[in-house]
Protein backbone atom coordinates (compact mmCIF):
# COMPACT_ATOMS: atom_id res chain seq x y z
CA UNK A 1 0.00 0.00 0.00
CA UNK A 2 1.45 3.62 -1.00
CA UNK A 3 2.74 5.85 2.23
CA UNK A 4 1.65 9.25 1.51
CA UNK A 5 4.70 11.69 0.48
CA UNK A 6 3.92 14.33 3.43
CA UNK A 7 3.11 14.23 6.85
CA UNK A 8 0.00 14.30 7.46
CA UNK A 9 -1.02 18.46 7.29
CA UNK A 10 -2.50 20.29 10.47
CA UNK A 11 -6.17 21.07 10.23
CA UNK A 12 -7.23 23.38 8.17
CA UNK A 13 -9.89 26.21 9.77
CA UNK A 14 -10.53 27.92 6.54
CA UNK A 15 -13.24 25.16 5.64
CA UNK A 16 -16.30 27.01 4.13
CA UNK A 17 -19.35 27.12 6.61
CA UNK A 18 -22.84 26.60 4.98
CA UNK A 19 -25.62 27.47 7.16
CA UNK A 20 -28.42 25.82 4.84
CA UNK A 21 -31.05 27.96 6.73
CA UNK A 22 -29.53 31.20 6.14
CA UNK A 23 -29.98 34.34 3.53
CA UNK A 24 -27.03 34.17 2.63
CA UNK A 25 -26.38 30.42 1.24
CA UNK A 26 -26.52 30.86 -1.65
CA UNK A 27 -24.00 33.50 -1.98
CA UNK A 28 -21.80 32.01 0.37
CA UNK A 29 -21.91 28.33 -1.93
CA UNK A 30 -20.92 29.79 -4.99
CA UNK A 31 -18.07 31.65 -3.12
CA UNK A 32 -17.07 28.08 -2.01
CA UNK A 33 -17.71 26.36 -5.01
CA UNK A 34 -15.52 29.17 -6.82
CA UNK A 35 -12.28 29.28 -4.43
CA UNK A 36 -12.20 25.46 -3.01
CA UNK A 37 -14.61 23.51 -4.68
CA UNK A 38 -15.77 22.17 -1.23
CA UNK A 39 -18.04 23.36 1.90
CA UNK A 40 -19.38 21.92 5.54
CA UNK A 41 -23.32 22.44 5.52
CA UNK A 42 -24.60 22.47 8.54
CA UNK A 43 -28.54 23.33 9.57
CA UNK A 44 -29.15 20.62 6.59
CA UNK A 45 -32.33 18.75 7.79
CA UNK A 46 -31.35 15.22 7.51
CA UNK A 47 -32.71 13.88 11.07
CA UNK A 48 -29.36 12.01 12.89
CA UNK A 49 -31.31 9.00 13.51
CA UNK A 50 -31.27 8.09 9.79
CA UNK A 51 -27.42 9.04 9.88
CA UNK A 52 -26.85 6.97 12.92
CA UNK A 53 -29.03 3.95 11.86
CA UNK A 54 -26.72 3.61 8.60
CA UNK A 55 -24.03 4.04 10.76
CA UNK A 56 -24.38 1.14 13.01
CA UNK A 57 -25.90 -0.89 10.48
CA UNK A 58 -23.17 -0.17 8.16
CA UNK A 59 -20.58 -0.90 10.91
CA UNK A 60 -22.00 -4.56 11.65
CA UNK A 61 -21.63 -5.49 8.06
CA UNK A 62 -17.85 -4.86 8.42
CA UNK A 63 -17.46 -6.14 11.83
CA UNK A 64 -18.51 -9.60 9.44
CA UNK A 65 -16.03 -12.48 8.70
CA UNK A 66 -14.32 -11.37 5.52
CA UNK A 67 -15.58 -14.77 3.62
CA UNK A 68 -19.20 -13.33 4.61
CA UNK A 69 -18.40 -9.86 3.14
CA UNK A 70 -17.23 -11.48 0.01
CA UNK A 71 -20.31 -12.63 -0.73
CA UNK A 72 -21.32 -9.53 -1.92
CA UNK A 73 -18.56 -8.78 -4.22
CA UNK A 74 -16.07 -8.44 -5.75
CA UNK A 75 -17.65 -5.09 -7.38
CA UNK A 76 -18.75 -5.25 -10.71
CA UNK A 77 -19.26 -2.47 -10.58
CA UNK A 78 -21.35 -2.45 -7.36
CA UNK A 79 -20.86 -4.41 -4.41
CA UNK A 80 -18.52 -5.22 -1.36
CA UNK A 81 -15.00 -4.18 -2.33
CA UNK A 82 -11.33 -4.94 -0.85
CA UNK A 83 -8.37 -2.42 -0.73
CA UNK A 84 -9.17 -3.05 -4.86
CA UNK A 85 -10.76 0.60 -5.85
CA UNK A 86 -12.18 0.36 -9.95
CA UNK A 87 -10.44 -1.89 -11.91
CA UNK A 88 -7.44 -0.32 -13.53
CA UNK A 89 -5.14 -1.14 -10.08
CA UNK A 90 -5.70 1.22 -8.09
CA UNK A 91 -5.49 0.09 -3.90
CA UNK A 92 -6.31 1.77 -0.14
CA UNK A 93 -6.82 0.86 2.77
CA UNK A 94 -10.23 0.33 2.62
CA UNK A 95 -13.07 -1.83 2.32
CA UNK A 96 -16.32 -0.71 1.15
CA UNK A 97 -19.85 -0.99 -0.22
CA UNK A 98 -20.84 0.73 -3.60
CA UNK A 99 -24.37 0.85 -4.76
CA UNK A 100 -26.65 2.10 -7.31
CA UNK A 101 -28.93 4.28 -5.47
CA UNK A 102 -31.72 2.55 -7.18
CA UNK A 103 -31.42 -0.72 -5.20
CA UNK A 104 -33.30 -2.81 -7.38
CA UNK A 105 -30.81 -2.45 -10.07
CA UNK A 106 -27.69 -3.60 -8.21
CA UNK A 107 -26.97 -6.57 -9.61
CA UNK A 108 -27.14 -10.29 -8.66
CA UNK A 109 -29.41 -9.87 -5.53
CA UNK A 110 -26.13 -8.90 -3.70
CA UNK A 111 -28.59 -7.28 -1.07
CA UNK A 112 -29.94 -10.23 -0.17
CA UNK A 113 -26.39 -11.02 1.27
CA UNK A 114 -26.30 -7.50 3.50
CA UNK A 115 -25.21 -9.68 6.72
CA UNK A 116 -27.48 -10.98 9.06
CA UNK A 117 -30.41 -8.63 8.83
CA UNK A 118 -30.51 -7.29 5.16
CA UNK A 119 -34.15 -6.03 5.39
CA UNK A 120 -32.82 -3.38 8.62
CA UNK A 121 -29.50 -2.51 6.26
CA UNK A 122 -31.45 -1.71 2.88
CA UNK A 123 -34.18 0.74 4.81
CA UNK A 124 -31.25 2.45 6.37
CA UNK A 125 -29.46 2.87 2.94
CA UNK A 126 -32.97 3.85 1.04
CA UNK A 127 -34.13 6.47 3.78
CA UNK A 128 -30.81 7.67 4.02
CA UNK A 129 -30.33 8.13 0.16
CA UNK A 130 -33.75 9.52 -0.12
CA UNK A 131 -33.08 12.27 2.60
CA UNK A 132 -29.45 13.52 1.19
CA UNK A 133 -30.71 13.13 -2.04
CA UNK A 134 -33.15 15.95 -1.11
CA UNK A 135 -30.52 18.27 0.50
CA UNK A 136 -28.23 17.70 -3.00
CA UNK A 137 -31.36 18.62 -4.79
CA UNK A 138 -31.82 21.90 -2.65
CA UNK A 139 -27.77 22.76 -2.59
CA UNK A 140 -27.94 22.60 -6.69
CA UNK A 141 -31.26 24.67 -6.29
CA UNK A 142 -28.80 27.39 -4.57
CA UNK A 143 -25.99 27.16 -6.34
CA UNK A 144 -28.55 28.05 -9.50
CA UNK A 145 -29.83 31.17 -7.66
CA UNK A 146 -26.57 31.87 -6.40
CA UNK A 147 -25.48 32.21 -9.76
CA UNK A 148 -28.40 33.93 -10.79
CA UNK A 149 -29.51 31.35 -13.57
CA UNK A 150 -33.24 31.75 -14.41
CA UNK A 151 -34.25 27.84 -14.26
CA UNK A 152 -33.55 27.62 -10.72
CA UNK A 153 -33.35 23.65 -11.21
CA UNK A 154 -30.98 23.71 -14.06
CA UNK A 155 -28.42 21.32 -11.99
CA UNK A 156 -31.07 20.15 -9.09
CA UNK A 157 -33.30 17.96 -11.92
CA UNK A 158 -30.01 16.21 -12.95
CA UNK A 159 -30.05 14.29 -9.43
CA UNK A 160 -33.51 14.34 -9.07
CA UNK A 161 -34.60 12.70 -12.42
CA UNK A 162 -36.07 9.27 -12.01
CA UNK A 163 -33.36 8.38 -14.67
CA UNK A 164 -30.52 9.82 -12.46
CA UNK A 165 -27.28 7.73 -12.68
CA UNK A 166 -26.33 7.99 -9.14
CA UNK A 167 -24.12 5.83 -6.85
CA UNK A 168 -23.86 5.36 -3.33
CA UNK A 169 -20.93 4.54 -1.17
CA UNK A 170 -19.81 2.82 1.90
CA UNK A 171 -16.34 3.07 3.02
CA UNK A 172 -14.29 1.58 6.06
CA UNK A 173 -11.23 2.04 7.07
CA UNK A 174 -9.52 0.21 9.31
CA UNK A 175 -7.31 1.81 12.18
CA UNK A 176 -3.53 0.77 9.98
CA UNK A 177 -1.03 -1.22 11.86
CA UNK A 178 1.98 -1.24 9.75
CA UNK A 179 1.52 2.78 10.66
CA UNK A 180 3.71 2.90 13.80
CA UNK A 181 6.50 1.02 11.75
CA UNK A 182 6.43 3.72 9.08
CA UNK A 183 6.57 6.95 11.81
CA UNK A 184 4.70 9.21 11.33
CA UNK A 185 4.03 8.44 7.70
CA UNK A 186 0.43 7.74 6.66
CA UNK A 187 -1.04 5.23 4.72
CA UNK A 188 -2.91 6.13 1.82
CA UNK A 189 -6.79 5.07 2.55
CA UNK A 190 -8.57 6.57 -0.88
CA UNK A 191 -5.99 7.79 -3.18
CA UNK A 192 -6.45 11.12 -4.84
CA UNK A 193 -9.03 11.85 -7.43
CA UNK A 194 -11.67 14.00 -8.24
CA UNK A 195 -15.25 12.91 -8.21
CA UNK A 196 -16.90 12.51 -12.17
CA UNK A 197 -20.47 13.32 -10.93
CA UNK A 198 -22.24 16.92 -10.49
CA UNK A 199 -22.10 16.85 -7.31
CA UNK A 200 -20.94 14.66 -3.69
CA UNK A 201 -22.54 14.88 0.05
CA UNK A 202 -19.76 12.87 2.33
CA UNK A 203 -20.69 12.17 5.87
CA UNK A 204 -18.49 10.60 8.18
CA UNK A 205 -17.47 9.26 11.77
CA UNK A 206 -15.45 11.41 14.18
CA UNK A 207 -12.14 9.60 12.79
CA UNK A 208 -9.83 12.32 10.73
CA UNK A 209 -7.64 11.04 6.93
CA UNK A 210 -10.32 13.41 4.94
CA UNK A 211 -7.79 16.00 2.82
CA UNK A 212 -8.40 18.56 0.16
CA UNK A 213 -5.79 19.86 -2.08
CA UNK A 214 -5.47 23.85 -2.54
CA UNK A 215 -5.09 25.65 -5.92
CA UNK A 216 -1.93 26.31 -4.44
CA UNK A 217 -0.66 22.30 -4.58
CA UNK A 218 -0.93 21.67 -1.06
CA UNK A 219 -2.85 19.43 0.81
CA UNK A 220 -5.05 20.14 3.97
CA UNK A 221 -6.86 18.16 6.55
CA UNK A 222 -10.38 18.08 6.89
CA UNK A 223 -11.47 18.41 10.71
CA UNK A 224 -14.17 15.75 11.16
CA UNK A 225 -17.49 16.47 11.95
CA UNK A 226 -19.95 13.74 12.24
CA UNK A 227 -22.89 16.10 12.67
CA UNK A 228 -22.53 17.83 9.39
CA UNK A 229 -22.00 17.20 6.09
CA UNK A 230 -19.25 18.06 3.16
CA UNK A 231 -20.00 18.90 0.06
CA UNK A 232 -17.61 18.00 -3.53
CA UNK A 233 -18.32 19.78 -6.86
CA UNK A 234 -17.70 17.12 -8.95
CA UNK A 235 -16.38 17.43 -12.80
CA UNK A 236 -19.29 17.49 -14.60
CA UNK A 237 -20.51 20.96 -12.50
CA UNK A 238 -16.91 21.77 -13.46
CA UNK A 239 -17.85 21.43 -17.26
CA UNK A 240 -21.39 22.66 -16.38
CA UNK A 241 -19.92 26.27 -15.04
CA UNK A 242 -16.92 26.09 -17.77
CA UNK A 243 -14.82 26.24 -15.33
CA UNK A 244 -16.01 28.55 -12.49
CA UNK A 245 -16.39 26.28 -9.67
CA UNK A 246 -13.97 23.97 -9.25
CA UNK A 247 -13.67 19.82 -8.93
CA UNK A 248 -12.30 19.58 -5.83
CA UNK A 249 -9.03 17.01 -5.64
CA UNK A 250 -9.26 14.83 -2.97
CA UNK A 251 -8.10 11.92 -1.14
CA UNK A 252 -8.26 10.11 2.77
CA UNK A 253 -5.18 8.94 4.51
CA UNK A 254 -5.34 6.43 7.00
CA UNK A 255 -5.60 6.55 10.85
CA UNK A 256 -3.25 4.19 13.36
CA UNK A 257 -5.91 4.09 15.83
CA UNK A 258 -8.93 4.86 14.85
CA UNK A 259 -11.47 3.01 12.07
CA UNK A 260 -12.99 5.61 9.50
CA UNK A 261 -16.38 4.73 8.01
CA UNK A 262 -17.93 7.45 6.03
CA UNK A 263 -20.87 7.89 3.50
CA UNK A 264 -20.65 9.30 0.12
CA UNK A 265 -23.62 9.82 -2.28
CA UNK A 266 -22.71 10.89 -5.81
CA UNK A 267 -25.56 12.54 -7.44
CA UNK A 268 -25.18 11.89 -11.23
CA UNK A 269 -27.05 12.85 -14.44
CA UNK A 270 -29.39 10.27 -16.17
CA UNK A 271 -26.64 8.78 -18.84
CA UNK A 272 -28.42 10.00 -22.04
CA UNK A 273 -27.91 13.60 -20.56
CA UNK A 274 -25.58 16.02 -22.46
CA UNK A 275 -22.88 17.77 -20.33
CA UNK A 276 -21.89 21.39 -21.63
CA UNK A 277 -21.01 24.55 -20.02
CA UNK A 278 -24.34 26.60 -20.03
CA UNK A 279 -24.58 29.27 -22.57
CA UNK A 280 -26.33 31.41 -19.75
CA UNK A 281 -23.26 31.62 -17.86
CA UNK A 282 -21.00 32.24 -20.61
CA UNK A 283 -19.82 36.15 -20.75
CA UNK A 284 -19.01 38.42 -23.01
CA UNK A 285 -16.82 36.50 -25.52
CA UNK A 286 -16.25 33.69 -23.29
CA UNK A 287 -15.67 30.60 -24.72
CA UNK A 288 -16.30 26.95 -24.17
CA UNK A 289 -13.44 25.15 -22.52
CA UNK A 290 -15.04 21.72 -22.80
CA UNK A 291 -16.69 19.63 -25.63
CA UNK A 292 -20.59 18.47 -25.05
CA UNK A 293 -20.23 15.05 -24.00
CA UNK A 294 -23.31 12.57 -22.35
CA UNK A 295 -22.94 11.40 -19.13
CA UNK A 296 -22.36 7.69 -20.94
CA UNK A 297 -19.55 8.69 -22.65
CA UNK A 298 -18.45 10.40 -19.83
CA UNK A 299 -18.79 7.75 -17.37
CA UNK A 300 -17.40 5.45 -20.08
CA UNK A 301 -13.87 6.91 -20.19
CA UNK A 302 -14.00 7.47 -16.39
CA UNK A 303 -14.16 4.08 -15.37
CA UNK A 304 -11.04 3.18 -17.96
CA UNK A 305 -8.84 5.74 -16.37
CA UNK A 306 -6.54 5.23 -12.98
CA UNK A 307 -7.72 7.16 -10.11
CA UNK A 308 -5.38 10.03 -9.73
CA UNK A 309 -5.75 10.91 -13.57
CA UNK A 310 -7.91 14.30 -14.61
CA UNK A 311 -10.54 12.81 -16.66
CA UNK A 312 -11.46 15.75 -18.42
CA UNK A 313 -8.70 16.71 -19.92
CA UNK A 314 -10.30 14.38 -23.46
CA UNK A 315 -13.20 16.70 -23.44
CA UNK A 316 -11.16 20.24 -23.15
CA UNK A 317 -11.81 21.99 -26.38
CA UNK A 318 -7.80 22.91 -27.49
CA UNK A 319 -7.74 26.82 -27.67
CA UNK A 320 -7.49 28.99 -30.80
CA UNK A 321 -4.20 30.57 -30.92
C1 LIG B 1 -10.26 4.03 -10.33
C2 LIG B 1 -11.54 4.25 -10.42
C3 LIG B 1 -12.51 4.08 -9.28
C4 LIG B 1 -13.68 4.93 -9.74
C5 LIG B 1 -13.71 4.56 -11.21
C6 LIG B 1 -12.27 4.81 -11.60
O1 LIG B 1 -11.87 4.16 -12.80
C7 LIG B 1 -12.04 6.33 -11.70
C8 LIG B 1 -13.09 7.12 -10.86
C9 LIG B 1 -13.34 6.43 -9.50
C10 LIG B 1 -14.53 7.02 -8.75
C11 LIG B 1 -14.16 8.13 -7.76
C12 LIG B 1 -15.45 8.66 -7.11
C13 LIG B 1 -16.38 7.53 -6.64
O2 LIG B 1 -15.82 6.92 -5.48
C14 LIG B 1 -16.53 6.44 -7.74
C15 LIG B 1 -17.61 5.42 -7.37
C16 LIG B 1 -16.79 7.09 -9.05
O3 LIG B 1 -17.86 7.31 -9.58
O4 LIG B 1 -15.60 7.42 -9.65
C17 LIG B 1 -15.15 5.85 -8.02
C18 LIG B 1 -15.04 4.70 -9.03
C19 LIG B 1 -15.12 3.32 -8.36
O5 LIG B 1 -14.72 3.15 -7.20
O6 LIG B 1 -15.56 2.40 -9.06
O1 LIG C 1 -14.19 7.93 2.31
C1 LIG C 1 -14.05 9.13 2.20
O2 LIG C 1 -14.04 9.87 3.17
C2 LIG C 1 -13.91 9.75 0.83
C3 LIG C 1 -13.89 8.73 -0.26
C4 LIG C 1 -14.02 9.29 -1.62
O3 LIG C 1 -13.53 10.36 -1.91
C5 LIG C 1 -14.74 8.52 -2.63
O4 LIG C 1 -15.24 7.41 -2.31
O5 LIG C 1 -14.86 9.01 -3.78
FE1 LIG D 1 -14.15 11.03 -3.89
Amino acid sequence: MAAASSFSAAFYSGIPLIDLSAPDAKQLIVKACEELGFFKVVKHGVPMELISSLESESTKFFSLPLSEKQRAGPPSPFGYGNKQIGRNGDVGWVEYLLLNTHLESNSDGFLSMFGQDPQKLRSAVNDYISAVRNMAGEILELMAEGLKIQQRNVFSKLVMDEQSDSVFRVNHYPPCPDLQALKGTNMIGFGEHTDPQIISVLRSNNTSGFQISLADGNWISVPPDHSSFFINVGDSLQVMTNGRFKSVKHRVLTNSSKSRVSMIYFGGPPLSEKIAPLASLMQGEERSLYKEFTWFEYKRSAYNSRLADNRLVPFERIAAS
